[in-house]
């Protein structure tokens, strides 16, 4: 019996007490992150949500979860899900000591120095510029940001915009042109997309079960496994390709620059490309496109027309962190549709802590999820007024004091030493986009579209529009 079961004093629903299967049953039908959403809407920033499992909404909450002792609590083995060729690494591995190993190999490659200069920014530049021309000639016939239609040479789309980013930090001469070529964006397709949610949570809660119903019913059940034939092939050719490699590239310093002690083999390398270059697609691209879909609305136009404003003062030269409205679009943006909205399971510590002013025993699955911390209003215990509304001036506002309140219930890229290595980099790729789109482009949504298709749908992790597909208009603005 769990040890929480005595505590009945947290705050929850009847049934969580006793069972998970109300928490399964969402996970498996792809609500799990606004299931618990409302709970916290109903009970507050604390939230039991099964027999094992509490969730917490607040900043306290999330710097004890995730920033103690410098990297927080330990994975749960959830994320054995995400082991790659049979290893793990950095983003699955469980402990702290393991992790840190890992991390101090690879972290400069994305410090922001390292991103911000040369070769990855103006490779980024780059590609945001085929993608503005493409967008140029899609025009007011509309263009599906979600996701491509091949048949169509249509590849006007984020995630493979995302995709040429990403393994341009990577592999650099060797990285993908998915923008414009069709043979590598069916690599970038493979990847982004995953039908295999139900598959996978059925294989980690009952492994037994899952081999049987996979023999029997696969068919019937959509238990489709996860298989990526062509980016597991792409990444283990790539990755072990050592001559002319730029020296800003993560496969460049795993080839030419690891410590003497380090004892990464081949496969290892692959596994941790891999890993950031699935990281790294739909997490941008989705990003992107939740919040080019927010900013085309009407009730978002005055956003637009302010963004445009500062965009088009500015030259190609501007540095991107000097647009102080382009930042404040992009936090705004990542508030309300972060890409990974869902919670990050950690086990509490032997002996147990103290969480939101609960006692909480070891061993205990403890989480925060971004859509919460960001979502909920000061009548919830959250410091966002008006939570629903996309208001990116909210992020310029006050004093010093203020913004750090603000910054320290920001979590879209988690937070503490096993938060997002990336985020220098989707943070300098969706300013690139956002520069390239609204310093030329107006964009409005296709009536077409219906607002339930941009409804969230969780993946394992991340999420994406329910109707896979966001279909916007680009009108040229008059230089
Ligand atoms: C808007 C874009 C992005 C968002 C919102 C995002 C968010 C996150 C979050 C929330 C985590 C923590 C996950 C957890 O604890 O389970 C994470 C980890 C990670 N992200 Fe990102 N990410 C983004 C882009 C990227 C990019 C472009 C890369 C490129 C390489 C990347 C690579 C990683 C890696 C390797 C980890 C594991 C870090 C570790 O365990 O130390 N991410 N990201």
């Amino acid at each position: 019996l769990s040890p929480l079961l005595s505590k009945d004093t947290l705050p929850g629903p009847l049934y969580a007490r006793l069972t998970s299967l109300v928490l399964k049953y969402h996970e498996f039908t792809a609500t799990r992150t606004s299931y618990i959403h409302s709970l916290h809407l109903r009970y507050g920033p604390v939230v039991r949500v099964a027999p094992n499992e509490v969730a917490f909404a607040s900043a306290a909450a999330v710097k004890e979860i995730y920033c103690s002792n410098g990297s927080g609590y330990d994975k749960t083995e959830w994320y054995d899900l995400f082991k790659v060729y049979d290893r793990r690494t950095m983003f699955t591995t469980l402990g702290k000591g393991e992790h840190a190993k890992r991390k101090r190999v690879l972290a400069d490659r994305y410090a922001n120095s390292n991103i911000v200069k040369g070769g990855v920014i103006e490779g980024i530049k780059e590609r945001a510029r085929v993608f503005g021309g493409l967008c140029e000639k899609a025009g007011r016939e509309g263009v599906d940001l979600y996701i491509s239609d091949n048949n169509n040479n249509n590849n006007t789309v984020l995630h493979a915009y995302a995709f040429d980013c990403v393994t341009l930090h990577l592999f650099h001469p060797y990285s993908t042109s998915s923008l414009t070529n069709s043979k590598d964006s069916e690599i970038m397709l493979e990847v982004t997309f995953d039908s295999s949610l139900q598959n996978r949570l059925l294989s980690h809660y009952s492994p037994p079960l899952h081999r049987l119903l996979n023999t029997l019913l696969s068919s019937l059940l959509s238990l489709k496994p996860r298989e990526t034939p062509l980016a597991d092939h792409f990444v283990l050719d790539t990755a072990a390709l050592q001559a002319n490699l730029s020296p800003f590239t993560l496969l460049h310093r795993l080839h030419h620059d690891l410590p003497p002690n380090s004892s990464l083999d081949q496969t290892d390398k692959a596994a941790e490309c891999l890993d950031h270059m699935a990281a790294g697609i739909d997490t941008t691209g989705d990003a992107l496109c939740f919040l080019i879909w927010e900013l085309s609305q009407p009730s978002s136009l005055p956003c637009q027309r302010r963004l445009q404003q500062e965009l088009r003062s500015s030259t190609p030269d501007t540095p991107i962190e000097k647009l102080a409205y382009l930042d404040a679009v992009i936090m705004e943006g990542l508030r309300m549709f972060p890409a990974i909205p869902m919670s990050l399971p950690r086990y509490v510590p032997a002996g147990g802590r103290t969480i939101g002013g609960y006692k909480i025993p070891g061993g205990t699955i403890v989480s925060g999820q971004a859509y919460s911390v960001q979502r909920l209003g000061p009548e919830h215990g959250g410091v966002f007024e008006e939570p629903e509304r996309f208001r990116p001036e909210r992020w310029l506002e006050g004093d010093e004091e203020k913004d750090r309140e603000r910054r320290r219930s920001f979590f879209a890229f988690s937070q503490g030493g096993r938060g997002c290595i990336g985020k220098h980099l989707a943070l300098a790729e969706m300013k690139c986009l956002l520069w390239e789109v609204y310093s030329k482009f107006t964009t409005l949504p296709d009536p077409r579209m219906k607002a339930e298709e941009m409804e969230m749908a969780d993946l394992l992790v991340s999420s994406r529009p329910a109707g896979q597909r966001c279909l916007v208009r680009f009108e040229k603005l008059i230089s």
